[in-house]
């Protein structure tokens, strides 16, 4: 089994005396900030004027250009999206850089791909939370933590995997375990898994599923329940005991299926394709299309995005939730602290 690091293995001690700068605030910026504030680190936020930068000034943070954060500070950690990070950095932070510096990332895709090539005197690491950045601050709160990856790309001053450990302890990552990876394993599996299985496979097969009771029939409200809806609550279960844990609760007719049913929805045919997406992360050409489709100002990723608001799935969910205020109470408070802040400013 790979080593799993926990917090006694961070030394806790290692931010006395040095500063870190967060560059963006938004799913994972923010959570990095506060959790290591929390942690007793000393953080200041970079940013551009705009929304982001009035969410971190009314959460008590000192907020600065990029340029000025990343210059004051001893460790720069990049949280912004993976498609803007290459100008932000060529711009305002590779300027500033000096010896000793440490270059942090939460995902390793723009070091992996050549798009960012730092100069060869500062450290480069990667501490990558598993678990959207909002969920990263909410188990924090809860005591709690996500797991997370970490991978050092350059190590000048010798303190690279000391800091990442640190790093991962102070957003509270090392409760839940940290693992050592590269630059290229984080990069390629991420990427494949929130294409595959996370987000791109369920989306795609929550969709099929509601569409395929719907076009024999079905209610939507009652495909909507059955398809996504109580997709969570399966999913609790997965979390909370694999799929031994789930099958546990569900009925043995709901387990007879699932073993027989399962595999003729997810076939080798699914399988095969697949390892078509894996080859094209790994072949570099996912990561050519999405930087050629950013260059050219995000035409198909727009279009797709404004029709998949008005699948019918969303339609339905919308007027179902509206009914249910506890399904989306987290959600609800960050926005309602959004607006609060947006109107003081
Ligand atoms: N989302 C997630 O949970 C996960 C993300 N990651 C990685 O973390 C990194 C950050 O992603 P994510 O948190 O989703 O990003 P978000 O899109 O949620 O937030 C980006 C932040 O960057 C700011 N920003 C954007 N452009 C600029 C600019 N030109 N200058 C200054 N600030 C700018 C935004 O501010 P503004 O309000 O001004 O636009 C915002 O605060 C990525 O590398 C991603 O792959 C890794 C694990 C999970
Ligand atoms: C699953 C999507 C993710 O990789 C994540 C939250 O971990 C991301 O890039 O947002
Ligand atoms: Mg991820
Ligand atoms: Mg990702």
């Amino acid at each position: 089994m790979a080593k799993v690091y926990y917090n006694g293995d961070a030394n806790q001690q290692y931010f006395n005396h040095k500063k870190v700068a967060v560059i963006g605030y938004g799913s994972q910026g923010h959570a990095h900030a506060q959790n290591l504030r929390d942690s007793g680190v000393e953080v200041v936020v970079g940013l551009r004027e705009g929304r982001s930068w009035n969410n971190a000034v009314n959460d008590g943070f000192s907020v600065y250009n990029v340029k000025e954060a990343a210059e004051q500070a001893d460790v720069i950690m990049i949280l912004l999206p993976d498609e803007r990070q290459t100008a932000v950095y060529n711009e305002e932070i590779a300027p500033v850089l000096r010896q000793g510096h440490a270059l942090m990332f939460a995902h390793g895709f723009n070091v992996h791909f050549n798009q960012i090539v730092p100069p060869a005197d500062v450290d480069v690491l990667l501490v990558a939370p598993k678990g959207p950045g909002h969920l990263v601050r909410r188990t924090f709160e809860q005591g709690a933590g996500v797991p997370a990856l970490f991978a050092i790309h350059q190590d000048v001053t010798g303190d690279a995997r000391e800091l990442a450990l640190a790093y991962a302890y102070g957003i509270g990552s090392l409760r839940a375990g940290g693992l050592e990876t590269t630059f290229k394993e984080e990069t390629e599996t991420d990427l494949f898994g929130e294409q595959a299985v996370l987000c791109g496979g369920l989306t795609s097969l929550v969709k099929a599923g509601f569409e395929t009771l719907t076009e024999a029939g079905y209610q939507p409200e009652l495909a909507y329940f059955e398809c996504l809806h109580e997709l969570k609550l399966i999913v609790d279960l997965m979390y909370e005991g694999g799929l031994e844990g789930m099958r546990y609760s569900i009925s043995d007719t709901a387990q007879w299926g699932d073993f027989v049913s399962g595999p003729r929805v997810v076939n080798e045919e699914v399988k095969k394709e697949m390892k078509r997406v894996l080859t094209d992360i790994q072949q570099g050409q996912f990561a050519k299309g999405w930087i050629l489709e950013n260059q050219a100002n995000r035409p198909v990723f727009n279009a797709i995005n404004e029709s998949e608001k008005e699948h019918p799935i969303e339609k339905v969910g919308r007027e179902l939730r509206a009914m249910m205020p506890f399904v989306n109470q987290n959600t609800k408070q960050a926005e309602k602290k959004e607006v609060a802040a947006l109107a003081k400013n």
